[in-house]
C-alpha cells in the first residue's frame, strides 16, 4: 500500500538518503529507528505524502506520489492517519472539537457525533472531552493526537516518537492502544529511540524493524 523505490531526499544539501527502498504491506507492524538525525521524520513524511522525494519513486495506494490530483491528495490524507511527534492542537478548542477537526474538514460532521464518544473513551480521555489542550498532561495529549489520527478510520497509521516525553507506564499504554489497531487490521508504522517500547511490542506483535544508519534502510533489524 505504501512503497518506496530507490529514493533519495535532500533539503537542499546532500541527499539524506542513498536510493533507500521499502514496502508497508497491509496489516504490518513496523518500527523505524535510527540515530537522532538519520532521517526517521524525513521518511515518515515520505510515506504519507507530506514530501515528494527528490528521485526515486513512491507509490502511495497503487498511485505515484508526484502525480497525485488534489483528490487523490485528500484521499491519502483519509487512508494515513498521522501522529506527529509535536502534536500541535488549537488552544482555544475542547479536545472533543480537536481530535473531531480531520472529521469536520472532510465535511462528515455527523460522523463525528457518532464515534467521538467512543474513541475518546478508548483512549482514556472521556473526563477531558471539555478541557483546552493546555489544560492536559503530555500523556493526554499524546493520546488526544492518537485520537484524532485514527477518527477517520485510516488504513495505515504512521506515529512519530509518539511516546516522546511520558513515562514509562504511558509508553506502554500508548503503544498497547496502537497494537489494538493492529490487531484490528490497521498497518502501523513507529518511529522511535525506544529499544524497550521495540522490546515490548515485541512479545504482543509480530513487528518488523528498521533502521536507518548512513542513508542505507537495515530491515529485520534484531536488537
Ligand atoms: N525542514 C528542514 N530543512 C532543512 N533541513 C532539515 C529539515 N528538516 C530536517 N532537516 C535535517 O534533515 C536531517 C534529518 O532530519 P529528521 O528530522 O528526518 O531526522 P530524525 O531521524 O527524525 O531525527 P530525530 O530522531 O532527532 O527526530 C537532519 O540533519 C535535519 O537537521
Amino acid at each position: 500500500m505504501i512503497e518506496l523505490e530507490n529514493v533519495a531526499y535532500s533539503y537542499g544539501g546532500d541527499s539524506l538518503f542513498a536510493g533507500l527502498s521499502m514496502q508497508l504491506a497491509p496489516g504490518s507492524f513496523q518500527f523505524l529507528t535510527g540515530p537522532s538525525g538519520a532521517g526517521k521524520t524525513t521518511l515518515l513524511k515520505l510515506c504519507y505524502g507530506d514530501l515528494l522525494a527528490t528521485s526515486g519513486r513512491v507509490t502511495l495506494f497503487g498511485k505515484d506520489a508526484a502525480g497525485l490530483t488534489r483528490d487523490d491528495v485528500a484521499l491519502v490524507r483519509r487512508r494515513i492517519g498521522v501522529v506527529h511527534q509535536d502534536c500541535q492542537f488549537l488552544d482555544h478548542l475542547p479536545l472533543s472539537e480537536n481530535v473531531a477537526l480531520p472529521l469536520q474538514v472532510s465535511g462528515r460532521s455527523k460522523e463525528a457525533q457518532d464515534n467521538l464518544g467512543d474513541l475518546l473513551g478508548w483512549v482514556g480521555l472521556s473526563r477531558q472531552a471539555a478541557q483546552t489542550p493546555p489544560q492536559l498532561s503530555g500523556g493526554e495529549r499524546q493520546r488526544a493526537a492518537l485520537a484524532r489520527a485514527v477518527i477517520t478510520s485510516p488504513d495505515v497509521i504512521v506515529a512519530d516518537e509518539p511516546t516522546g516525553n511520558v513515562d514509562w507506564d504511558m509508553s506502554q499504554r500508548l503503544l498497547t492502544l496502537l497494537i489494538e489497531l493492529n490487531r484490528m487490521g490497521k498497518t502501523v508504522l513507529i518511529a522511535t529511540h525506544d529499544l524497550n517500547l521495540i522490546r515490548f511490542a515485541k512479545s504482543q506483535v509480530v513487528a518488523n524493524v528498521l533502521r536507518i544508519r548512513g542513508g542505507q534502510l537495515e530491515t529485520g533489524v534484531t536488537l
